[in-house]
């Protein structure tokens, strides 16, 4: 998508500098810094950082990770320890396994020699293919926003939790994806966008649809269900870290008290979700999805820019213990349907499978 009317990724790869070029998130909303990633300690700690973050992006960045590893080092060894040290920078988001599992089983079998080009060929595939799901997921988003849209005398408002924008993935977004399309198409639109506390991702939201041009109002995150009550609310569409076989949707922390309030108010919930996170593995997301502890001091700490620029304050007394769960888990009865990139499905089993009987057959 375009940052002051230039175009950008949330990543790419120079080819003139050898390295993969991130634009490191802790920065957004206030500054756009951009940072190369050489090293594979570079890659781990912009995800456990989350320089770069977002499912969807978060597998794009590990893929190019483990081709600087094989361009290093191509020996067994190393695609090992490599794997190991990536999938256990962040527990949560399943793109993160999706992707090494998929470099590691397009490059075990390879000549050592042959590793590091077939792995960063396979790297900017990835990135590639996340653009390609994240647009269809935007196109079938869009003709639900438009059919809302009809019945709706007034510009159509959606809110959306946590940032699954284009700055989560390698572009367009999951969850925003439809509302640019949307708005590209004069579809009449407002969207709300929460905070989400405590690392804020909502103002990286409200940056992305402001660049955009989109209508939106920046609201606190427990201002969703008022807002429901008085019938402000016509749709809800976040995004996803990972979703099980029959329905249950982990996401950003929060998503889960929206779902309550959206059902007690007749309000749709939607999920955008690119197939590579589902995971096939699980059925029970409350029992089966790990969820990240992250540092508690992200909690009882917040950034924003002053006077003398970016800075962090402290907003507990001393001393006051905190916790910072980073997700929570959505129950599949609590969700609509899914926005994938082939498509609209109700959150069950057969909704799934119905879209994705070549994901299921490979599993079996
Ligand atoms: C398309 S982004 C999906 C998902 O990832 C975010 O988590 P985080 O900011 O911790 O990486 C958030 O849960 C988004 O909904």
């Amino acid at each position: 998508m375009k940052i002051e009317g230039q175009p950008y990724r949330s990543l790419w790869w120079s080819d003139e500098k050898g390295c993969l070029e991130i634009i490191d998130q802790r920065w957004l909303p206030h500054e756009l810094r951009i940072q190369e990633v050489r090293s594979l300690d570079d890659y781990a700690d912009a995800i456990v950082q989350m320089r770069v973050r977002g499912a969807p992006l978060i597998g794009a960045t590990a893929a190019y990770g483990l081709a600087i590893a094989m361009a290093n080092d191509p020996s067994d060894a190393s695609l090992a320890a490599a794997y190991d040290r990536l999938h256990a920078t962040r527990p949560t988001a399943i793109n993160l396994r999706w992707a090494l599992d998929r470099a590691r089983t397009a490059l075990a079998p390879l000549d050592p020699e042959r590793r590091a080009e077939a792995a960063l060929a396979l790297a900017r595939e990835i990135a590639g293919e996340d653009v390609d799901i994240n647009h269809a997921i935007g196109t079938h988003g869009l003709s639900l926003l438009r059919r809302l849209a009809v019945e709706a005398e007034r510009p159509l408002n959606i809110l959306t939790h946590c940032n699954a924008g284009w700055i989560a993935t390698v572009d367009w977004g999951t969850a925003t994806s439809p509302i640019y399309q949307a708005h590209d198409a004069g579809i009449d639109l407002h969207v709300w966008v929460d905070e989400t506390r405590p690392r804020n991702q909502g103002a990286l939201t409200a940056w992305e649809l402001g660049s955009h041009g989109v209508p939106h109002t920046y609201i606190t995150d427990n201002a969703g269900g008022h807002l429901m009550q008085r019938g402000l609310v016509d749709i809800i569409i976040t995004g996803t870290d990972r979703v099980t076989r029959r329905g249950d949707v982990c996401n950003k922390i929060g998503t889960y008290l929206k779902a309550l309030a959206a059902k007690d108010n007749g309000v749709p919930f939607w999920v955008a979700l690119p197939s590579p996170t589902i995971d096939w593995t699980v059925s029970d997301g409350l029992r089966e999805i790990p969820i990240e502890q992250r540092d508690p001091r992200e909690v009882s700490h917040i950034q924003g820019a002053g006077p003398g620029g970016i800075a962090e304050i402290r907003v507990t007394p001393k001393g006051t213990p905190t916790r910072n769960d980073a997700f929570d888990v959505t129950p599949a009865r609590l969700v609509t349907g899914f926005i994938t990139e082939r498509g609209l499905c109700p959150a069950t089993e057969d909704g799934l499978a119905g879209l994705f009987p070549d994901l299921i057959a490979r599993r079996a």
